[in-house]
């Protein structure tokens, strides 16, 4: 191994040659000719250099530059051992070269060979004065790749990418070295690293700058790639796999409870539980969507409870697309109210098979034939009336009927014949979910198909996920989970949104990459609307901008409450104030929200959240209004009150009494109107206008009110005072002096 050069090889080596020309003996020799002749070197040198590389003898592959042993820095007659200044110029020149994009992959031992060039450092103008060298033996920088593109007729180079572009890929399509292309986004006011994913356009330009045209590919369903105009993603549910008959089994019976509020039906569910759902509810009401599982003759069922409240609407629908069976729960005392319609509205519409449930027949007040008369005229008859509806009285509180309601269920289900495959690639449905701290996104989610295990990939929407862990209905945590069970999933990538599906995919990298296009698609479609400014927007919007606006932060425990409440609170219908949700989101306040409220003027809403101890002192600090509710009524009518609170009250006139002027007088100061209360009151404290053949002449306060000689603050119907208004001298005989106040009415919405 030859490490160190001596002068006498040098002499002989071609290259050596060229460095002795070059060296400038002549330090006055014009720049110009050094730069010329450095332009030559570098088209000299390349062939030389390669050829070389190859032999391995002039620049020996880069582990066989690495010295053996540490050796002693080089006297000064060793100093023509170091490169010259044009030499180095040449070096580092060529190692932009090496950057240019090439359409030819270079031999590995090539790439060795120019790795080990001097850096670009040596470019400096002014050479350092000459010093021994002492050898330094630099980590190889990372390889550039190979650019792969493709020539378009009119010689363009192409390069073909598909959304979202992240800056290694970019990089290594054209062919060069990722910190260019951070470097390059610099002036985009765009910092990041290898992985940063770029807007199409700014890749674009950069595309451009290196003499490149990007061409954007969607993936096809097979992973190959074809050009498109829009970015659109394929929809997982494309990949569905084909039902296999014989692989089918069956599965749990998924039935929801739906019904008007308070008719019972968390106590239902509970009584056939056995355990105490109920008692732990904020104000009694169910504001959660909630799965269960029960064993009944050893096979499972599962059950999903809905709210009753109006507000719940959306929660309702979602219960009711997951399910086989609805059970209509109605009071017996009660019966049919609003939202037992709308259940059945939702029912029908996801058309699943309905059963109904007479609840609280224990009550003296229950009447059964009432309300299977109010079903016969919805459409509902009875089975016992000679309709299809099975009507079973029970009741939670005594447990009548519960076994026939859970019998009747069973042979319900069995007739349905629900399967599913096990072993399919599982889907699930989310039908809750929330941010727990320590666990993170927490999802509820019904079992569709396949069987969900603890580890593996999956697509939700546009979120991605691995199963860490899975709950069950009891807390406790399993391995994995059949068709038509409901379970709690840890491991999304964030909250994921009630009613998407998560699909299991072979591999997490499918997963993150899926999940990227569809933010991406998410991100491009956002971009896209369309904003439209006509005259009547910029009228409206003024109008807008005049009404006096209550600003929300809103924090839930779930994503089914942030819809439940949002939608409640946008529904309040004011033409005098607005209602803007500036952020709703599922967790604990946090320091963020309460800085958001506090830059916007906002108060925070928390419904059956906690606030964290930091968001606590910052509120205090910034003066933003925390409240937080667990029963969602309350937070209704409060908001609806604030917004009122908002509006500045309407000032009203409210007349006291009349006085008619009888006489005028002269006093020191101007004239005083004597005259005689005709009705009501004259208060010195309040207003007044002088009325002349019922116009009025001048308006304003009093500034003397007598009875004899002495000032009173009031005078009465019938009694004669002397009255002199601020700043009005010009009294005439029978004119009115009105006495009234100006009232301030809170307004309402
Ligand atoms: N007497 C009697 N009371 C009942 C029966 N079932 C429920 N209740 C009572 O009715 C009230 C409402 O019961 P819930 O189970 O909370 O009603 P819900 O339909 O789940 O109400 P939301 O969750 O608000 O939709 C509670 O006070 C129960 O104790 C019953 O069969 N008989």
């Amino acid at each position: 191994m030859s490490s160190k050069p001596s002068s006498a090889k040098k002499s002989k080596s071609p290259s050596d040659e060229v460095v002795e020309e070059a060296v400038p003996a002549d330090s006055a020799k014009p720049k110009k000719d050094t730069k010329a002749k450095v332009l030559s070197l570098i088209e000299e040198k390349k062939p030389r250099t390669r050829s070389a590389a190859k032999e391995g003898s002039v620049l020996p592959p880069l582990g066989a530059r690495k010295p053996a042993a540490p050796e002693p820095a080089p006297a000064a007659p060793a100093a023509p051992a170091k490169p010259t200044v044009d030499e180095q110029k040449a070096a580092a020149l060529n190692l932009f070269e090496d950057d240019k994009p090439k359409v030819r992959r270079r031999p590995a031992v090539e790439n060795a060979a120019q790795s080990a060039l001097p850096p670009i450092s040596l470019l400096k103008e002014e050479p350092a004065p000459p010093k021994p060298i002492v050898p330094i033996v630099h980590a190889p920088p990372p390889e550039a790749p190979a650019p792969e593109f493709e020539l378009s007729e009119t010689g363009e180079k192409i390069i073909h990418l598909k959304p979202p572009v992240l800056v290694k890929d970019l990089a290594e399509k054209m062919g060069i070295k990722t910190f260019r292309i951070i470097s390059d986004l610099i002036p985009f006011k765009i910092f990041g690293n290898a992985d940063k994913a770029i807007d199409i356009e700014v890749a674009e330009k950069i595309c451009e700058k290196h003499g490149f045209k990007l061409e954007r590919d969607k993936r096809e369903k097979g992973g190959g790639v074809h050009k498109v105009e829009e970015v659109i993603v394929e929809p997982v549910a494309q990949v569905v796999e084909e039902v296999e008959e014989d692989k089918l089994e069956l599965r749990a019976p998924i039935i929801t409870f739906m019904g008007h509020v308070d008719h019972g039906k968390t106590s239902l569910l509970d009584a056939l539980r056995k355990t105490q759902v109920t008692a732990g509810e904020a104000g009694g009401i169910t504001q959660h969507i909630g799965a269960y599982c029960i064993f009944h003759n050893g096979k499972p069922i599962t059950f999903i409870d809905t709210p009753g409240h109006a507000a719940f609407s959306a929660m309702r629908a979602r219960g009711a697309n997951v399910t086989d069976i609805v059970v209509l729960v109605i009071a017996a005392d009660d019966g049919i109210m609003p939202q037992t319609k709308e259940a059945l509205s939702h029912a029908k519409a996801a058309g699943v098979q309905l059963m109904v449930a007479l609840n609280k027949c224990d009550l003296p007040t229950a009447n059964v034939m009432r309300v299977k008369s109010q079903l016969q005229d919805i459409g509902l008859a009875p089975v016992d009336w000679g309709g299809e509806i099975e009507v079973m009285e029970v009741s939670a509180k005594t447990g009548l009927g519960l076994d026939n309601l859970l019998e009747t269920m069973s042979l319900q289900a069995e007739v349905l014949e629900l399967k599913a495959d096990p072993k399919a690639s599982p889907r699930a449905t989310v039908i809750e979910s929330s941010m727990v701290a320590g666990k993170g996104p927490v999802a509820t989610v019904i079992i569709g198909q396949g069987t969900l295990k603890v580890g593996q990939p999956f697509i939700c929407g546009p979120l991605w996920g691995k199963v860490k862990a899975i709950i069950n209905d009891r807390g406790e945590s399993i391995k994995s989970v059949l068709p038509g069970m409901p379970c709690e999933v840890i491991g999304f990538s964030d909250m994921p949104h009630v009613g998407d599906e998560v699909v299991v995919m072979n591999s997490e990298r499918d997963v993150k990459k899926l999940s990227e296009e569809r933010l991406e698609e998410i991100r491009q479609k956002k971009l896209s609307v369309p904003r439209r400014s006509t005259l009547e927007h910029l009228f409206a919007s003024i109008e807008d901008s005049n009404k006096k606006a209550l600003k929300i932060v809103l924090k839930c425990d779930v994503q089914g409450s942030v819809e439940a409440v949002s939608k409640c609170l946008t529904d309040i219908q004011s033409d005098k104030c607005n209602l803007d949700i500036l952020h709703k989101e599922v967790g604990a306040i946090n320091e963020s929200d309460v800085l958001l409220a506090s830059a916007s003027d906002a108060i925070i809403i928390g419904f059956n959240v906690k606030v964290e101890n930091k968001a606590l002192t910052v509120a205090k600090r910034e003066t933003v209004q925390i409240k937080l509710y667990s029963i969602i009524y309350e937070l209704i009518d409060q908001v609806k009150e604030a917004m009122a609170g908002l509006l500045d009250p309407i000032t009203r006139e409210k007349v006291l009494g009349h006085a008619r002027v009888k006489q005028v007088f002269k006093v020191h100061k101007g004239f005083v109107g004597g005259s005689v209360v005709t009705d009501g009151i004259m208060n010195r404290k309040q207003r007044a206008r002088v009325l002349r053949d019922g116009q009025a002449v001048y308006d304003g306060g009093f500034e003397t009110l007598r009875r004899f000689q002495d000032e009173v603050n009031e005078v009465r119907n019938g009694l004669e005072c002397g009255i002199k208004l601020s700043g009005f001298s010009d009294y005439e005989e029978n004119d009115v002096i009105e006495c009234y106040e100006l009232e301030k009415i809170a307004q309402t919405l």
